[in-house]
């Protein structure tokens, strides 16, 4: 990145410099898609994530062969006002279980043949409370992002995203509520599951922190620096470099939408190379789609994180590329096309 008095210029730079989609390679796509064996249009979404694939990969014929879901995990100094079902401490013990290989995401990507990676982003030194403070300052959130950009540096080219932290969904609620208006009470669910006592306390906590914002609220990078949190910061962060790499990208639940809803923000086009894998069943997950126009690819009641959604839908997205790589044409199989 080149220097400028400001590190959030550095990204609306980046914003400012991204590619859009590649038609040549989704006018290849539709062409050999109407020659494969099958009725035209009878693989539905299947034949629309193909032409995505194209779009915003490059691929003529798009072929996944390194996908990634990279976790990014960090903890939140608001877990101490009783946000959440589980301590902090989850976050750090889920790591040595993602290393250890027993957790429900390092099962998806063993069923799916999906590479894992997890990045922490100082867990051990948790952001101040939103509810009081801003929970990084410019240069550290920029940097955050820089360092979501530089995750995805190793190559891949189906990159799901993923996080864990403790008390993200208050921070995550936090953000849509800055970004998208509304009441706090719009925002907060259950998260991990916290009980009635334990969501007024999510309300309250939301409400606070976004009173904070002022006229902050208008810039969507100063919302995600004051009541967002660092895995919300490496997301958008890997959501941008993955655009500039030609990878496309899925997003995961309700947190990982957070990051993508400052992008949106920033402008609507930065998402277009991302799917959204799923609809988490924490309630405003729903919300925030509506509010970006977005639908999900799956809705299967799941609300863990730890992008587990999205590598649910990478096993959808790769057949879907293996079938329309993969299939054989009218001519090949000699098989009559319609009269
Ligand atoms: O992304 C989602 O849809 C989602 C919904 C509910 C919970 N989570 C996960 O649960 C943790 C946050 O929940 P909480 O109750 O501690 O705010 C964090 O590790 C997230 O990955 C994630
Ligand atoms: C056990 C547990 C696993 C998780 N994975 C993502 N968020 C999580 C939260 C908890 C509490």
């Amino acid at each position: 990145m080149s220097p400028s008095a400001l590190p959030f210029d550095d990204i609306r730079n980046l914003v400012a410099e991204m590619p859009g989609p590649d038609e040549a390679a989704v006018e290849t796509v539709r062409a050999r898609d109407s020659q494969l064996t099958k009725p035209a249009g009878s693989l539905g979404q299947l034949e629309s994530i193909v032409e995505w694939l194209a779009a915003w990969s490059g691929k003529p014929v798009p072929k996944i062969t390194r996908p990634l879901v990279a976790i990014f995990a960090t903890n939140h100094g608001v877990a101490d006002k009783g946000v959440s079902a589980y301590p902090q401490s989850v976050t750090r013990q889920m790591l040595e279980n993602f290393a250890a290989g027993g957790a429900a995401i390092n099962q998806i990507c063993a069923a799916y043949d999906l590479g894992l990676k997890i990045f922490d982003l100082a867990i051990d030194m948790p952001t101040p409370s939103i509810t009081d403070e801003d929970a990084l300052d410019e240069p550290n959130c920029a940097a955050t992002m820089a360092y979501g950009m530089e995750a995805i540096a190793g190559g891949t080219d189906l990159l799901c995203l993923g996080e864990m932290g403790i008390a993200n969904t208050t921070v995550a609620a936090a953000v849509f509520n800055g970004l998208f208006g509304g009441t706090a009470a719009d925002w907060v669910g259950p998260g991990t599951g916290v009980d009635a006592a334990g969501l007024e306390r999510k309300r309250a906590a939301v409400e606070m922190a976004v009173s904070r914002l002022g006229a902050a609220a208008k810039d969507p990078l100063e919302v995600l620096r004051k009541v967002g949190g660092r895995e919300i910061a490496a997301m958008a962060g890997a959501i941008l470099a993955a655009r500039l790499q030609r990878t496309p990208v899925i997003v995961d639940g309700f947190v990982s939408t957070a990051a993508a809803a400052v992008l949106y923000k920033m402008d609507p086009s930065t998402l277009d190379h991302c799917l959204f894998g799923h609809v988490s069943a924490e309630p405003a997950h729903r919300r925030a789609l509506e509010a970006m126009g977005k639908t999900a690819l799956l809705d299967l009641g799941m609300r863990l994180g730890e992008g587990t959604g999205a590598a649910m839908a990478a096993g959808i997205v790769k057949a879907a590329a293996q079938v329309h790589a993969d299939m054989a044409t009218f001519d090949s199989a000699g098989v009559s096309q319609k009269d």
